[in-house]
């Protein structure tokens, strides 16, 4: 038998000689299994050897361990493998496998532990017809901004299961969602037909295993630090409604990146400008965006590079907190973002003559005042921004526009113990000083709008940045509301960050929002922006109703 083995294994690695191929492997392996009876156990160690041979599978069969971690490799059926016994399974596997070429494998059982199979002799073999697979489109990876449609086969007629999806964030944080399903008559279930029965979620929500993902510490925020790796979801279909006893049927992993394909990822320090750029594939000359997170500074980019798939060339701008740049700041001048804006202008890649902001936040509030007093920005879309300076001044050249007064005494805890600060601040219309003169502006504006955002008035915001605009004979702005929106209007797909740590504030405070409603406003934002873009800064044209 080990001669035989052996043997076949020489064979094969001839075969398949040192390509990095994994899928032609596989191929061969699944020829040989059909060809020759090729038995499981040459067959698992052909797999095994795919391991060696530094492809990104590893397969484990050894009694030990009784469980392989290819995710939904055995079934139940580790047994009948290492007995030897042929097996169509294996085949089975090796189709199954072949769609996991992204796959990361390796790093299997890295999130929660799933729940083990449970292995106790030759006799638990599960019947073929619930040899579950889950079956994900696009397969292996995809865009974070994506639908990724999830099904799961072979299931009993009308068997109850619960679904799960994990992911870890770059500092460890473990993102979590699980819903309870029911298959169909015939076994099959499609998150795009069938409505979750409970969970993290309820109803019909195809991208809730991801949306509705919650940390696992408190006042955690899903972030993206590095752009140029995936985020790796795991999903899992148990038996039963119990997310955390039923049975593991089938799994897999998933990659969710953030560089489309041929987007370039380029740093910028140039000047004072600290930021990364990114390029669409191509020679452009493309719309240019300039992207600005909030307070707590950094240089955030997953929307940029996210945006960037979309045709446009994205700087994502850092504007305190990172590199070189003060780590705090009290007080923002308007000619670091004159630089970063020229500097834009000015790349070959970019097509004038002016560009666009994108600003959500603090980054809101200083887009608009970039849009007031710089030139050769032609569109703006403010995400729950606010329209008067907050807590530093804004500087350009000989003027100024101070901070409206904080009211601490407006402050209020919810019934949680979280603070609410959405009434602290002291009105722009009280303070006129500190209200940003849009008027001067000759930019188009989008302010998208979260009802529910805590942070601060946001709807308030907008509805006084369009009337001042109007008052002055300016173009009137497009305003967009979400109701049940909060204030983290993040890229799609992307949980609801209700309570969170406010670097201003000192402590946690409520941001609102409501998750199904805060997710279906984030799609829509994203198509919204991005329509808005190519209309304004010379793409392409077209407009999609808004969903809300
Ligand atoms: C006296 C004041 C009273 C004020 C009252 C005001 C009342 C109302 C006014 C409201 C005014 C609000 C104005 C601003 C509104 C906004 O802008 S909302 C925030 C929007 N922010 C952003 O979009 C940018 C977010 N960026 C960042 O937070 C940071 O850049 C970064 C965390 C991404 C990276 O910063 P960096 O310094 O590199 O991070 P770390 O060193 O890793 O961590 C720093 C601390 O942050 C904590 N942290 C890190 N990651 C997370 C996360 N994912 N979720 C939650 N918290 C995170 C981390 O634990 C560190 O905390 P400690 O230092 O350990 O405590």
């Amino acid at each position: 038998m080990w001669l035989q083995s052996y043997c076949w294994r020489k064979k094969l690695c001839h075969l398949l000689g040192d390509t990095p191929d994994l899928t032609r492997r596989l191929f061969w392996i699944q020829r040989a299994v059909r060809l020759f009876s090729f038995s499981s156990t040459m067959a698992s160690q052909a797999l095994a050897s795919l391991s060696e041979g530094g492809s990104q599978i590893s397969l484990s069969t050894s009694g030990e361990h009784g469980r392989s971690s290819i995710p939904g490799f055995f079934l139940g059926d580790v047994q009948g493998l290492k007995s030897g016994r042929k097996m169509g399974a294996l085949s089975l596997a090796v189709l199954r496998a072949r769609g996991l070429h992204q796959w990361t494998l390796k790093s299997w059982g890295r999130f929660s532990d799933p729940p083990q199979l449970r292995l106790s002799g030759p006799s638990t073999r599960a019947p073929v017809r619930t040899a579950a697979t889950l079956s994900l489109e696009p397969a292996g990876r995809s865009l974070w901004d994506e639908p990724l449609r999830i099904a799961v086969h072979r299931l009993a007629p009308r068997q109850p299961v619960t679904l799960r999806a994990a992911l870890r964030d770059e500092k460890g944080a473990l993102f979590r969602a699980h819903a309870r399903y029911r298959a169909d008559a015939a076994g099959r279930l499609d998150l795009q037909r069938a409505p979750a029965l409970g969970g993290s979620f309820a109803g019909l929500e195809p991208m809730g295993l991801l949306w509705a993902m919650q940390p696992d510490r408190p006042f955690w925020r899903l972030l993206k630090r590095d752009v140029q790796t995936p985020f790796v979801v795991e999903l899992e279909v148990l038996d039963g409604h119990e997310p955390d006893q039923g049975k593991l049927l089938a799994s897999a992993v998933h990659e969710r990146h953030f560089l489309a394909p041929g987007v370039r990822r380029v740093p910028v320090r140039e000047g004072r400008v600290r930021a990364t750029l990114f390029l669409p594939p191509g020679p452009g000359p493309f719309p240019g965006i300039v992207d600005l997170f909030g307070a707590g500074g950094g240089l955030l980019e997953y929307r940029a590079s996210l945006l960037a798939g979309k045709g446009f060339a994205v700087m994502a701008l850092a504007y305190y907190n990172y590199d070189d740049l003060p780590k705090h700041t009290d007080v923002f001048h308007l000619e670091y973002f004159e630089e970063a804006v020229n500097y834009l202008l000015c790349h070959p890649q970019v097509k004038g003559p002016g560009i666009g902001l994108l600003g959500t936040s603090k980054g809101g509030e200083i887009s608009l005042a970039m849009a007031s007093f710089l030139k050769g920005i032609s569109a703006a879309v403010i995400i729950n921004g606010s329209v008067a300076a907050v807590r530093a001044p804004i500087y350009y050249k000989d003027e100024s526009v101070p901070p409206v007064p904080v009211m601490r005494n407006r402050m209020k805890m919810t019934k949680d113990g979280i603070m609410d600060v959405m009434d602290a601040l002291k009105s722009p219309l009280e303070e006129p000083k500190s209200f940003i003169p849009v008027e001067r502006s000759d930019t188009t504006f989008l302010f998208l709008v979260g009802q529910d955002d805590h942070n601060w008035q946001s709807e308030f915001y907008a509805s006084e940045a369009s009337k001042r605009l109007q008052a002055h004979g300016k173009q009137k702005p497009q305003v967009i509301c979400y109701p049940e929106a909060g204030h983290y209007i993040e890229v799609p797909y992307f949980p609801l960050c209700k309570t969170g740590w406010h670097n201003l504030v000192g402590a946690p405070i409520l941001y609102g929002g409501e998750p199904r409603a805060h997710a279906m406003a984030q799609l829509d934002a994203w198509k919204q922006l991005q329509i808005f873009f190519h209309k304004h800064l010379g793409g392409k044209e077209g407009t999609i109703a808004a969903k809300l």
